[in-house]
């Protein structure tokens, strides 16, 4: 099997406390891993580290077998196309259409437009909001919002894609369409990470569990696949 995530022996300490401390864990390519553990667990801290948002006191991490531990502020792109991320709080630009936001990350790489009309709509297709690309994301609901976010989580074809609380702001029957679609990402391919507190996530996922409390990984607990 071949590791597309390796921390090793990781710590990262906020004012001499430890977010995490001494994790070392592998996930294989194409895993859908849950990361669980009660609020303020490190869980935030483990994903921040994975997009390159953050960087470990100690120890190494490697993406798909690349050094990710110290990029430099240039390599951060490279990372960020090869791992999306969604979060809890949608972190949609508001006078922005549907449209335009999923564009973004294409945008900035300098994407011809014909490459970005044909991936967009790709990517709004495979959530299922592709009728709303002209409207602004406020006149949608708040399940259609997270559709948009993963929908440019996935826009640049991720190999990795994260998410940190994605159900966090939706109801039970939101929660469970959301999770679908993550299980469809990962069946295409795409190895998934979900951070969450929501047992019904779990239930409903029902794959491999890391939990994390206060920095410290607890014995894992394989569910079956
Ligand atoms: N930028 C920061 N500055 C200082 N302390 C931080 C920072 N980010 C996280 N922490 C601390 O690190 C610890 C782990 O936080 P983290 O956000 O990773 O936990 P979490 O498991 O994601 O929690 P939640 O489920 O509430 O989001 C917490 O004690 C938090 O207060």
């Amino acid at each position: 099997m071949e590791a597309m995530i390796q921390l090793i022996h990781v710590s990262k300490f906020y004012h001499r406390r430890a977010a995490l401390s001494d994790v070392t864990l592998e996930i294989e390519k194409g895993e859908f891993v849950l990361l669980m553990g009660p609020s303020g667990a490190g869980k935030s801290t483990l994903l921040r580290m994975l997009i390159g948002a953050e960087q470990p006191d100690e120890g190494q991490i490697f993406v798909q077998g690349r050094n990710v531990t110290r990029l430099k502020e240039t390599d951060v792109p490279y990372l960020r196309r090869k791992v999306g991320s969604v979060f809890q709080d949608f972190r949609l630009l508001p006078k922005k259409s549907v449209f335009e936001n999923v564009a973004l990350p294409l945008i900035v790489q300098g994407a011809s437009a014909q490459d970005v009309r044909r991936k967009v709509t790709e990517a709004l297709r495979a959530v299922g909001v592709d009728h709303k690309k002209d409207q602004p994301p406020s006149s949608l609901s708040a399940g259609e919002q997270q559709r948009v976010c993963i929908a440019r989580a996935i826009v640049n074809g991720p190999i990795v894609l994260l998410a940190d609380e994605p159900t966090g702001n939706l109801d039970p029957e939101r929660t469970a369409e959301i999770i679908e679609l993550f299980k469809l990402i990962n069946a295409r391919g795409t190895t998934v990470i979900v951070a969450t507190h929501d047992p019904d996530v779990m239930a409903q996922v029902n794959r491999r569990v890391i939990t994390l409390v206060q920095g410290v990984m607890a014995p894992e607990l394989r569910m079956g696949v």
